[in-house]
């Protein structure tokens, strides 16, 4: 893995020794918004979404498509599994121009560009940009921005409950998303279990409120789950081992298992959910935690089991109705 510096890319691990062994996320670079009558336009077959099907942050931008109907318009390209020297690459050339690595894109989008290269990516096939490559934002695009063009009002933003999201994504993104990685990069016994501690202690507290509550915020499913549900999935593969965030497992956590459970058998999700890409990618690229590169073959419970989250309410919401159209 590594990074552009004014458009050369360097092979390099992340630096933590700047940060007393603690693994610092750096903002993404490219933040457009698409729009009516703005630069971005929403446009059939103008916008391609890059991928790594085994990326978390990626994952979330594959399920808001499948659910928000945007498959017959944004096409999508993932990623090898395995990110070596040259970073993320293509197994065979992406289909827009060719490339075999993804840093090419970044210097197509901005020559001189500075920065991290990573997976997800909204190019822009008329103006040969990316518009955006942070995937939260990229979610909230997805929900709303092509809603005219898919006919698709489902809303996993709702104005009404939007602080609260706010709220369950601050610390999700912190303790949980982000969380994961902070344990499996430090560097340090003390950033580690520092980030180890924290990401249980928010694990327990969602146990909790996942006993109370069908979904993050009650009875409707939003954008927060979505972005908790990545995590979840590649807990017991991956986290659990690899990052050392191993003070118990999601399997020990029976809601937050049924949790899992619903959202990975909502329809169409499951499609969006690569087991073998996951395992590979995290277990065979970071040479620095895994040197010998072995991959472990555990893919944590079996999420075709029933659920059993029916007990609790789910509200009338766009989501449910799109879920009941689907005949689930
Ligand atoms: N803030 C970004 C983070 C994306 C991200 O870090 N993706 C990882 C893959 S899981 C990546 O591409 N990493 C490559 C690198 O850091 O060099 C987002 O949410 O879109």
């Amino acid at each position: 893995m590594g990074r552009l510096v004014e458009g050369i890319w360097y092979d390099e691990w992340y630096d933590t020794d700047s940060s007393d062994g603690r693994f610092v996320r750096e903002d993404a670079g490219f933040r457009h918004r698409i729009e009516e009558g703005g630069r971005f336009a929403p446009e059939s077959a103008r916008y391609h979404l890059y991928v790594s099907l085994a990326c978390p942050w990626a994952h979330r931008t594959l399920i808001l498509r499948k659910l928000k109907g945007l498959e017959a318009h944004i096409d999508v390209t993932s990623v090898h599994p395995h990110m070596l020297d040259q970073g993320w690459t293509y197994d065979t050339p992406e289909p827009l121009y060719g490339f075999t690595r993804h840093h090419q894109l970044y210097t197509l989008a901005k020559p001189d560009y500075s920065g991290r290269v990573t997976v997800p990516v909204l190019w822009d096939r008329q103006q040969q940009t990316i518009v955006n490559n942070e995937s939260s934002e990229i979610l909230r695009l997805f929900n709303s921005a092509f809603n005219q063009l898919t006919g698709n009002r489902d809303d996993y933003c709702p104005a009404d409950l939007q602080d609260e999201i706010e709220r369950l994504n601050r610390r999700i993104y912190d303790e949980v998303n982000n969380g994961v990685y902070k344990a499996g990069f430090a560097t340090s016994q003390s950033a580690y279990e520092e980030a180890c501690q924290t990401l249980f202690g928010a694990l327990d507290w969602l146990e909790q409120l996942l006993g109370e509550r069908r979904y993050l915020t009650g009875g409707q499913l939003t954008e927060a789950d979505w972005r908790l549900f990545t995590t979840l999935l590649r807990f017991d593969p991956v986290y659990h081992g690899h990052f050392k965030c191993n003070i118990r497992r999601l399997a020990d956590y029976p809601n937050l298992t049924g949790y899992t459970r619903e959202l990975y058998q909502w329809p169409g999700v499951a499609d969006t959910c690569d087991f073998w890409h996951i395992r590979q990618h995290y277990y065979y690229s970071h040479d620095m935690i895994n040197p010998t590169r072995v991959v472990p073959l555990g893919e944590g419970p079996d999420l075709q089991q029933p659920h059993q989250r029916d007990w609790l309410p789910q509200a009338d919401s766009g989501a449910l109705r799109q879920k009941n159209r689907s005949g689930a």
